[in-house]
């Protein structure tokens, strides 16, 4: 009666097949609502789209766009674009898919949405990566909207390229619609808060599982995979409370220091070269070293499937924290859990950035804008209450934080869609 979906090939590591994995383990734990299940296994939409551009040499260039609601049971689409090479539609459906049981774990009314662009950004000019948002933004006008679905910022897009989403859609549809996407800048209808909410929600998930742990955050030696907006704000707020960054790994390159280094010094040579790959008060160290690193808790903010088998029985950390979307393949959450290291997985370690969006977008409704410690506040006892109801049913099942997580957030996706019924 259910057949697999006939449009993608899924392996166990891959990341719609790790996100069936993660569906498997909750079913026992869904009770009646069991009955609804295949309603997470598969995306309620899927749109590919053409998007052809006029290159700067007179050429035209053709890209493929996606975007992918995964539920839309509890609200609009919600959740970012990415721009990057390797994007593929199997790709987005499990990253849409993660981003409905992230909105449901933090209680956000929205379902779960993704999109992207399979292209290297790094290759456009400035006039060309314009041309190439504005037509994707046209492309999948049809299915956006503030009540429909709402994008967002992800890799390799930032408040500029929102700025010319909403520019786009807004003139399409005759009337200014900031709310059509969160992540803008400040003067656009963006939120204060909203650049470092992601980084900052895998810190405060990370004090709370250190505190719960028994793990002093001052002097704790933290390694970093992954020096972009999520990394870096995260990074920034473990050295603040007293960690020692011991090793930073980005597309640039891994570097090492067991002293710790001085952001002070770092963080003006990432803005200048574009990555930390090349600083000189640290160590270079091979890539493949970042693995064996000595540290005590390992923040993992870069792609997907980094975390197999073989890595996971290098880790030294006690704490993992998942500020990237789907980093740990299902082998390589098996040995962690093993060895006993805890994990504190995506959709909620880094339900922060989502969470300020939500807030964005709420304030662009009221035309009523917040202070950034107010957003700050918010976010933290927004972070906190949903991590404790989910260590509780952890507790009370005896299961991981990510099955719990998937737990809380499944019951309340299901019965929404129990509730709503289905018509006709
Ligand atoms: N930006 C946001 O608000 C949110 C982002 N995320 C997730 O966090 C992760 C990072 O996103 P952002 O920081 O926004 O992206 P970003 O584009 O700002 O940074 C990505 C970072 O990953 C590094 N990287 C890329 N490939 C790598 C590789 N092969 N090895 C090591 N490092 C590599 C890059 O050098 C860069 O430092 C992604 O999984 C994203 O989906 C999750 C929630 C919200
Ligand atoms: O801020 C948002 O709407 C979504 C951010 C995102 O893409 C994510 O949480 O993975």
């Amino acid at each position: 009666m259910n057949e697999p979906l006939s449009f993608v090939h899924p392996t166990p590591d891959s990341p719609w097949g790790t996100f069936q994995a993660q569906i498997d383990r909750v079913l026992p734990y869904l009770g009646p609502l069991g009955r609804w299940v295949e309603t997470v296994r598969r995306p309620k939409r899927c749109l590919i789209v053409d998007i052809p551009i006029e290159m700067d040499n007179g050429t035209i260039g053709h890209f493929e766009g996606y975007r992918v609601q995964h539920s839309l049971t509890r609200g609009p689409g919600k959740g970012g674009v990415r721009y990057h090479p390797d994007v593929t539609l199997e790709e987005v459906m499990a990253l849409s898919g993660w981003m409905s049981i992230k909105n449901a774990a933090v209680n956000l009314p929205y379902g779960g949405a993704k999109g992207g662009i399979r292209v290297d950004p790094s290759k456009l000019s400035r006039n060309e990566l314009e041309k190439l948002t504005r037509r994707y933004t046209s492309e999948i006008g049809i299915i956006i909207g503030p009540q429909q679905d709402i994008p967002a910022p992800d890799v390799n897009t930032n408040a500029q390229v929102m700025a010319w989403m909403m520019d786009t859609y807004s003139v399409n549809i005759g009337a200014t619609a900031t709310g059509v996407v969160t992540g803008k800048p400040i003067h656009l209808g963006g939120s204060l808060g909203r650049v470092k909410a992601t980084g900052r929600g895998v810190f405060v998930t990370g004090r709370e599982a250190a505190r719960r742990g028994g793990l002093d955050l001052n002097g704790a030696r933290v390694a970093v995979q992954g020096f972009g907006n999520v990394g870096s704000a995260a990074t920034e707020l473990f050295f603040q409370a007293g960690a020692k960054i011991v090793a930073i790994q980005d597309h640039t390159g891994t570097i090492a220091n067991p002293n710790g280094f001085e952001l002070a010094d770092l963080m003006p040579h990432v803005q200048q070269r574009g990555g930390v790959g090349g600083f000189a008060e640290a160590e270079t160290i091979d890539d493949e070293a970042f693995w064996d690193v000595d540290c005590d808790i390992l923040v993992l903010a870069a792609l997907e499937g980094q975390v197999g088998a073989d890595r996971a029985r290098r880790v030294k950390a006690r704490l993992v924290l998942e500020g990237a979307n789907g980093p740990t393949t299902t082998a390589g959450d098996d040995v962690l859990a093993d060895r006993g290291i805890l994990v504190v997985p995506d959709v909620i370690c880094n339900a922060g950035g989502v969470t300020v969006s939500y807030f964005e977008w709420v304030q662009d409704f009221s035309s009523f804008f917040w202070t950034e410690d107010e957003i700050n506040l918010r976010l933290d006892k927004i972070m906190v209450g949903a991590l404790k109801h989910i260590w509780d049913t952890a507790d009370h099942h005896r299961i991981s934080l990510r099955t719990a997580t998937f737990a809380v957030a499944c019951e309340r996706i299901l019965m929404a869609r129990e509730e709503r019924g289905l018509y006709p």
